[in-house]
């Protein structure tokens, strides 16, 4: 990406001003999704109000139970290992302006994906891959529809099922579709999601295999 004077001046600005509250940050193996098993730099910021009684992140909701990093330590950490493939999440990533984190990560050679529920009041940042994970304790702002490079809804009982096709209608045709099931409800639903999946092509199934390898 080619940025004039004039830009390259606000960024680095941005860089050591911005701040973001960050829960951790950790090169890992992605386990979910679209980009399943290839290596990344997880950043999970802080702060969520979604409230999914079965979030396996509770820890990440209070933004201000994490301190502040500036977007240059961020780059600097994620520059310390080999894989040029950044991910975002959280909390709710979208609660906070992202622009100048992902103008940043992309300008140092990183592709930026992101995790989010979608709920924000505006989608920020400059990204590669957008993974739409929505969720019924929160409605999403539907301008993440078009954005969304992927969806993946969290199958935790039967209703979930009609929860992730009462999407599918507002996205873009190419847009990949996911069902994960929710970590503690695996024995009951992964065989239902199999079934489904067997019936319904489009879809396809998303483990959290990280948890399998027993991975961050
Ligand atoms: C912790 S969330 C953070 C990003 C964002 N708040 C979201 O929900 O998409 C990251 C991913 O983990 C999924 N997730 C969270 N708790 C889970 C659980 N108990 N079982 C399966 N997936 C879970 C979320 O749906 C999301 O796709
Ligand atoms: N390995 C690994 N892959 C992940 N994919 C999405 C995650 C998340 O918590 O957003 C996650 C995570 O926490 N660890
Ligand atoms: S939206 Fe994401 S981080 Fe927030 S409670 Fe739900 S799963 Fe957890
Ligand atoms: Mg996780």
């Amino acid at each position: 990406m080619l940025l004039t004077q004039e830009q390259q001046t606000k960024q680095t600005d941005n860089q050591s001003t911005i701040a973001l509250p960050v829960m951790e940050a950790f090169y890992t193996i992605q386990g979910e999704g679209a980009h399943t098993g290839r290596a990344a730099y997880f950043i999970r910021l802080g702060g969520c109000d979604v409230g999914c009684h079965w979030c396996d992140v509770k820890e990440s909701w209070d933004a201000d139970a994490h301190p502040k990093q500036s977007i240059d330590a961020l780059v600097k950490g994620a520059l310390q290992y080999p894989g040029r493939l950044a991910v975002i999440t959280g909390g709710e990533p979208l609660m906070h302006d992202l622009t100048a984190l992902t103008e940043a990560l992309q300008v140092a050679g990183f592709k930026t994906n992101i995790e989010t529920s979608g709920v924000c009041q505006t989608v920020t940042g400059s990204w590669d891959w957008i993974c739409f994970s929505p969720k019924k304790f929160k409605k999403p702002n539907p301008a993440i529809y078009e954005k969304a490079d992927e969806l993946k809804v969290i199958i935790y009982n039967q209703s979930d099922f009609a929860f992730a096709e009462s999407f599918v209608p507002y996205l873009r045709p190419d847009c990949k579709l996911f069902l994960q099931s929710e970590w503690g409800r695996s024995n009951e639903m992964l065989p239902r999601i199999v079934d489904y999946v067997k019936d319904h092509p489009q879809w396809q199934i998303s483990l959290q295999t990280h948890k399998f390898l027993n991975i961050p």
